[in-house]
């Protein structure tokens, strides 16, 4: 039996997960207060810190992120302790963590930040791969270098980061949509960008922000993993530039689509040597030399909603994150949001006295400003628990702040199929309903550039290829200037917007 937590007098802050959000949390909080110690509590052996912060324009951000041993922020905060254990449970009543060491915590201020995990299209299956971590990138370049065919499903983020990276391998990539990559673009960007996935020819890569990793300390530290059943921090950007994601064969990009179609059934080798049903080879073009042939043996087996099968070495499931509430949850009566994250209001509490939440774990469920929305991504997640901290310490001296500027717009910048990528504001039209017009510029395999206007004011953006319009874009967007008059000149690759609104 455990013994109870004592009552919530001489409590700590308390920050619980060592990715950007938590780190980030627990930066601020120590430096908000010097002379007090913050708990740092963290299922995995790194954390991830944030370096070379750097605000580019008013709300579009640069910053590196390196995989630290956790000394090194007891380093630079001294009042910063980490404690190395996953929190197994939570009595918020009595204001107390307990974690996997059998040791508890006391808390008087506590932000959860443990994350999200990959939402699997099926649990168990040890065909089926998802990406989250180090630790689960790893497996996957083990597991793709044996491949010769493998199956990508998703249509978001991790997918078309994959798409266009693997070499060697055939991909059969399937997607709900008509057009690739959904989360982020609409069919006319998918199309352009489509282009490069035929490309056979490699070519350089663009000097591009990277994720740095110190090396510093990271021997054992690799050996090392999450505490048991918990995942380590997400990847960020650029996570698969230190790994090289190539197949068992020597070709670059064969890539299949099947579109509009979900998996059905997975089968393992036996099972679908016994079902007698038939797969169909890897689709190729006349002048193509497939890899495979009809007689190849798969360890797996997938049919899809549209009837057809294939057989590949494994899955990946890019199907988006659950937040990682678990541990959290049993005996609290949290406010969970419609995709299980734990909500929080415009200060970053959630339903429970004390208890804040940042980054992947947290559902905003305040009145969001018409251009902001809440997308599980590492700006977000700092911003997130930067403002946390923030109000975690006005709120222990009984104040009170205004939400954070961050917030007033989204602003992601990304790299995809080696193109710079900035998204603005209501980027696809999100909730605009049919009142809108888009505002179009392309030129094909260089950029292609998007305005979402409404009742003339623009509301959003998608900026692909090195355009240079993102700052001018950003301030159109917060100060609502009604364009009507501009009309098309607005996206006129002879005329400079910029002198326009100087
Ligand atoms: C492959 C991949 C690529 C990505 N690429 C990009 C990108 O290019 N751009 C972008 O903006 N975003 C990207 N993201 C998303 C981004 O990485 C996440 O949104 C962000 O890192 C979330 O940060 P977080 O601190 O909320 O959570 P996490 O980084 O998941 O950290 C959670 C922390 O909590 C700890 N934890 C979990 N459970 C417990 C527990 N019970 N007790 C104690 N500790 C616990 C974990 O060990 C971890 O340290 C990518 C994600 C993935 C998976
Ligand atoms: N460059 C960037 O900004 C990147 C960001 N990320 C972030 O990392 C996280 C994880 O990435 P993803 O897994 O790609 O998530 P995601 O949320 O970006 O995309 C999930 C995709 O899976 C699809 N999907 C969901 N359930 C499905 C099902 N049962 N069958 C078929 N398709 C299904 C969705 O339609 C969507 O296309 C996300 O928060 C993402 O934003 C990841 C990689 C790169």
């Amino acid at each position: 039996m455990e013994a109870p937590c004592s009552p919530p007098t001489a409590g700590k802050f308390v920050v619980v997960g060592g990715g950007i959000a938590g780190v980030t949390c627990a930066e601020q909080l120590a430096i908000n207060f010097p002379s007090e110690d913050i708990l740092l509590i963290t299922a995995s052996p790194v954390i991830k810190a944030v370096t070379n912060f750097k605000q580019v324009s008013k709300v579009l951000e640069e910053f590196d992120v390196e995989e630290q041993p956790s000394t090194m922020l007891e380093n630079r905060f001294p009042n910063i302790k980490v404690i190395e254990s996953g929190v197994k449970q939570l009595k918020s009543k009595e204001h107390c963590v307990l974690t996997e060491d059998g040791n508890q915590h006391i808390y008087k201020k506590l932000c959860l930040c443990a994350g999200a995990k990959p939402k699997l299209i099926c649990e168990g299956n040890p065909y089926v791969l998802g990406i989250r971590d180090t630790d689960s990138a790893q497996e996957f370049q083990k597991q793709l270098t044996k491949a010769k065919r493998i199956m990508i499903i998703g249509n978001g983020g991790i997918a078309l980061e994959l798409v266009y990276e693997i070499e060697g391998c055939e991909v059969i990539w399937v997607i709900k949509d008509k057009a690739i990559g959904n989360t982020f673009f609409d069919a006319g960007a998918a199309e352009f960008l489509t282009s490069k996935l035929i490309d056979e020819k490699p070519e350089a890569k663009i000097a591009q922000k990277r994720t740095r990793y110190t090396t510093e300390g990271r021997k054992k530290e690799t050996q090392a993993r999450a505490s048991a059943g918990n995942v380590g921090s997400a990847l960020g950007p650029d996570w698969h530039e230190g790994l090289d994601l190539k197949g068992a064969k020597e070709f670059s990009h064969k890539i299949h689509i099947e579109t509009m179609c979900e998996v059905k059934k997975i089968y393992l080798q036996e099972e679908f040597r016994i079902s007698e049903k038939k797969s169909l080879t890897f689709p190729r073009d006349h002048h193509d030399q497939s890899v495979t042939t009809d007689k190849e043996i798969w360890p797996v087996y997938v049919e899809l909603t549209n009837e057809k099968i294939y057989g590949c070495d494994f899955i990946v499931s890019a199907t988006g994150v659950t937040p990682n509430t678990e541990p959290f949850l049993c005996g609290n009566n949290f406010d969970v949001g419609e995709d299980g994250g734990l909500k929080v209001d415009d200060h970053m509490h959630t339903s429970l006295p004390d208890i804040y939440a940042a980054g992947d774990i947290c559902t905003a469920a305040w009145h969001p400003s018409p251009v902001w929305q809440q997308m599980r991504l590492w700006t977000q997640a700092r911003q997130m628990g930067w403002y946390a901290a923030k109000c975690m310490a006005a709120a222990s001296v009984g104040e009170s702040i205004d939400m954070d500027f961050s917030f007033e717009l989204f602003a992601h910048v990304t790299k995809f199929f080696n193109y710079k990528v900035v998204l603005l504001g209501k980027y696809n039209a999100q909730g605009l309903g049919s009142n809108h017009e888009l505002l179009l510029r392309c030129t094909k395999g260089q950029e292609y550039i998007k305005a979402v206007l409404q009742n003339g004011r623009m509301m959003g953006a998608v900026l692909i290829g090195e355009t240079d319009l993102e700052e001018t874009f950003e301030n159109l967007i917060l100060n609502q200037m009604n364009l009507s008059a501009y009309g098309e000149d607005l996206l006129d690759p002879n005329i400079d917007i910029e002198d326009y609104f100087d």
